[in-house]
């Protein structure tokens, strides 16, 4: 007997299936959407009840219910069983919304009960995850009574991830898209940026190869386009910075070098002080953009050498390092002067001018480290779950970080690799964009502007 003829629509949809199932690069992004995320979506509801029970996200609430209430035994020895309406005590599991596909998981949104808060979720994160079967579980968003949960499939960190060199936008750079460069990608698929603006100075520590150079070559391909004044403070004897002087404005290799860059530093910081001050702005972001100061992005590698003494005469000297970045660091921001430290160990051991360095700086990367005492100090003041997840980086995952993000929570993050030869043709290329040290410390002192009471540019 002929079979009937398939429908024309069903046998396109059908060959569409295919195609995005046996097409190699997607793979398997199309099975998950295709068949991965209905199967799994379906489950997470289904087994919702049990899960949240076993995550401790339940309360109990009460609620008529049929009970079995034990009956009387008859004359002829039945037993009978009766169930009557009662109001006990159950179970109430949270309102689930209906999850989401994205390309490494899911999303699912829930209405938080009476008493709960988003960090109820975040404590029990590994249990859903485990729970669920999937790599891992994060908090991705809240707002009064819901929270936003997102489920990762696959570690998208498990593959190098190459750099994305930003484009310069056609109508020039605005004053919002400065100094937010994208460095890397974080664990739930979204890019990492380091949004110097939101924070304004970063740490970043970690073990021997563990990816710390890469950041800082992946964050002089997102910097070096941009029209912003890049200074090196390279104590490793410039072997790290120095292929990318075409793009510095300055680099000090050794402490002599050092305390001279860094008292050039105070010293634009107090011109930009005192013109804000004339200007009756709080900070240089408030001058209209063709009067804004240059900002300065300073990048310190091997923060340790700078704080070690070998004999006393060093001492001194280790002291006005000190002051001057923590001054750096408490002032900085409004002033355009941002700091990125990287080390192996950034701890109190180094001084105790590291300890209230440390204090000042909002911005951590912990990469893999070799002992708990560093993550401790990197990441001490979030999350203790960030300080597990740092702990259990792998070596053959370099440039894997733990990083605070811009909303205040932690997130798993890898950077764009990025090689040497590739920063260095980078910072080859917009060589011409290197402000020269006169120019930054010249740049938006307020010469050429009224005060704030007679420009009407500042006062709008
Ligand atoms: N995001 C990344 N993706 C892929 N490979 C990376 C990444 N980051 C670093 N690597 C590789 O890991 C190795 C070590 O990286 P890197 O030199 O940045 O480490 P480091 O922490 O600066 O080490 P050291 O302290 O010894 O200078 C390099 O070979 C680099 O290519």
């Amino acid at each position: 007997m002929p079979l009937p003829p398939v429908p024309r629509p069903v046998l396109l949809a059908v060959a569409l299936v295919l195609v995005l199932v046996c097409w190699r690069q997607w793979a398997p992004v199309s099975y998950w959407y295709l068949f991965g995320f209905p199967c799994k979506a379906v489950w997470l509801r289904w087994s919702w009840r049990h899960v949240a029970s076993g995550c401790g996200l339940t309360k109990k609430r009460n609620r008529w219910w049929f009970t079995t209430v034990p009956g009387l035994v008859s004359s002829t020895g039945v037993v009978r069983v009766k169930r009557r309406l009662q109001r006990v005590a159950v179970d109430t599991k949270p309102w689930m919304g209906l999850p989401r596909p994205t390309r490494h998981g899911f999303r699912v949104t829930f209405h938080l009960l009476d008493g709960q808060i988003p960090e109820d979720y975040a404590k029990v994160c590994d249990r859903l995850a485990h729970a669920w079967r999937i790599e891992a579980v994060r908090v991705v968003g809240s707002r009064p009574g819901r929270v936003t949960l997102q489920g990762i499939n696959r570690d998208p960190l498990a593959h190098v991830i190459p750099a994305v060199a930003p484009v310069e936008p056609p109508d020039g750079w605005r004053a919002e898209d400065l100094l937010r460069p994208v460095v890397g990608v974080l664990e739930t698929g979204a890019p990492w940026r380091m949004d110097f603006r939101l924070i304004p100075h970063w740490m970043n520590a970690g073990a021997t190869q563990s990816g710390k150079s890469n950041l800082i070559n992946a964050l002089i391909v997102g910097l070096a386009p941009q029209p912003v004044a890049l200074v090196g403070f390279d104590l490793k004897g410039g072997v790290e910075l120095s292929p990318y002087t075409p793009r510095l404005t300055a680099l000090a290799t050794t402490r002599g070098e050092c305390l001279d860059l860094l008292a050039d530093l105070i010293g634009v910081m107090g011109a930009r002080m005192l013109a804000c001050r004339w200007l009756a702005v709080r900070d240089i972001w408030q001058l209209p953009d063709a009067s804004r100061p240059i900002p300065v992005v300073v990048m310190v590698d091997e923060i340790a050498e700078l704080f070690l003494t070998a004999d006393k005469a060093e001492k001194d000297q280790v002291t006005r390092t000190a002051t001057a970045l923590l001054r750096i660091a408490q002032l900085g921001r409004a002033f355009g002067i941002h700091l990125v430290l990287s080390g192996q160990r950034i701890g109190s051991d180094l001084g105790p001018g590291v300890t209230a360095l440390r204090a000042q700086i909002g911005g951590r990367v912990c990469h893999r480290v070799n002992d708990p005492e560093t993550a401790v100090m990197t990441l001490g003041d979030l999350d203790p779950d960030a300080l597990v997840a740092a702990r259990s980086i792998p070596p053959e995952l370099p440039g894997v970080a733990v990083v605070t993000g811009s909303d205040g929570r932690w997130y798993r993050a890898r950077s764009g690799y990025v090689s040497t030869a590739v920063a260095e043709q980078v910072a080859t290329a917009y060589a011409h964009l290197t402000p020269s040290w006169a120019q930054v410390a010249t740049s938006g002192l307020g010469h050429d502007l009224a005060p704030a009471s007679e420009n009407p540019q500042i006062a709008a």
